[in-house]
């Protein structure tokens, strides 16, 4: 039998790689014939033809030995958003990521790109076709932004060309797709207990989804793209589907699609936003007493009833950056793929 010769450059490993994401990016880059290594803490999958490491990323020990002889690193690894462990975030998405980049440069890996997320330079107000000129948001809404906010300074400070170590973040907005563990999921479970009945503010607020695979390519153009003189060293980048759809247009047709009812009534943005903010206090003053995880905060009432939307340019002329999958067939995959939750009619 031939061996499929690999060359050395396109060694690469992907760290987060058994998240929604972090598979996604790992099937596409051993279809482009790349050897993949995924760094998890957990093991989400098997495949032969991947070599795992699991471990803790905030640990230079686990890592190194992911990191021998690789010259590509794709960081995708962060806590569960909605979380809401300060502790956590800072720990993992900031003091972390600094583990990585050491153990990166004491490796010898020469390229780094970083999934960030568009939401850096979201404070809660309406951002129309946002680009990445924008600054970062003074009053980011919780603290996961707040640590990817740390986190992307933190890796775009380090390029350093002289020393042929060059990073890129990308930052995607509402990832979705066929294997997403969370947004059909939450959007179905809120429709079965009856609490998709109300838009949060008029229903045309635009904002961006982007389909995984859409995500996966603005990734490996940026590794490819990520040269010592290239404009990708040490900057971000937006990728989306570069189709942004009313918020409430995008879930009603994932509801829709899966036979469940559509939200019919609105409430205005604001009382939902003071409803939330008013909870948050509820919670915070308890906190000492009972632990309680909200689902309802500011910053998910701001993502639903705000104009959120992406200027993803600089991407398509600094990498020749296209979405490969619109929105409608990546809405059509993602139904199809979550025909199990159909409600029955
Ligand atoms: N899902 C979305 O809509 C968006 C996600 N992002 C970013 O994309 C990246 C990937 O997100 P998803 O795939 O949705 O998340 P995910 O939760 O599916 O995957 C994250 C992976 O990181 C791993 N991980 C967490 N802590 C770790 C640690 N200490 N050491 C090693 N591995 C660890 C988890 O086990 C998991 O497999 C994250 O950086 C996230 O901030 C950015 C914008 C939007
Ligand atoms: C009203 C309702 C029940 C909505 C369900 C959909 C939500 C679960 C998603 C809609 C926008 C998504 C989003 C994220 C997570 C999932 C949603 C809130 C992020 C917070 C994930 C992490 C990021 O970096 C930013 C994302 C913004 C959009």
């Amino acid at each position: 039998m031939a061996t499929r010769l690999r060359p050395a450059n396109k060694k690469c490993t992907v760290i987060g790689g058994c998240g929604f994401l972090g598979q996604y990016m790992v099937e596409r880059l051993l279809d482009k014939g790349y050897t993949v290594n995924v760094f998890d803490i957990r093991q989400g999958f098997q495949d032969e033809r991947v070599q795992f490491f699991i471990g803790d990323l905030c640990s230079k020990k686990d890592l190194l030995p992911a990191l021998q002889g690789v010259n590509v690193v794709f960081h995708c690894a962060s806590p569960d958003p909605f979380s809401d462990n300060k502790e956590l975030f800072y720990r993992v998405n900031y003091t972390g990521t600094r583990t990585v980049i050491e153990s990166c440069k004491e490796a010898g890996v020469q390229k780094f790109v970083l999934t960030s997320s568009a939401s850096v330079i979201f404070e809660g107000k309406d951002i129309k076709n946002g680009s990445e000129d924008f600054p970062y948001a003074k009053h980011p809404m919780d603290y996961y932004t707040e640590s990817k906010i740390l986190q992307e300074k933190e890796v775009l400070s380090t390029n350093d060309p002289e020393n042929n170590f060059l990073t890129v973040a990308i930052r995607p907005h509402g990832i979705f797709g066929p294997r997403d563990p969370r947004l059909v999921y939450v959007l179905v479970e809120t429709a079965k207990s009856g609490k998709m009945k109300c838009m949060i503010g008029n229903g045309k607020n635009l904002v961006d989804f982007t389909y995984v695979e859409n995500v996966v390519h603005g990734h490996i153009l940026a590794a490819e793209h990520l040269h010592k003189d290239s404009p990708l060293c040490g900057k971000a980048y937006h990728i989306t589907n570069d189709e942004p759809i009313p918020f409430w247009t995008f879930l009603s047709r994932i509801l829709i699609g899966l036979n469940y009812e559509e939200p019919k009534y609105h409430i205005p943005y604001w009382l939902a936003y003071y409803l939330a903010l008013f909870v948050s206090l509820l919670v915070f003053i308890i906190s000492p007493f009972i632990k309680i995880n909200p689902t309802f905060t500011p910053m998910k009432v701001a993502l639903a009833g705000t104009y959120h939307y992406y200027s993803c340019e600089k991407a398509k002329k600094d990498m020749g950056y296209k979405p490969v999958v619109s929105l409608d067939q990546a809405l059509e995959r993602t139904i199809q793929s979550h025909s199990h939750l159909r409600k029955n009619s």
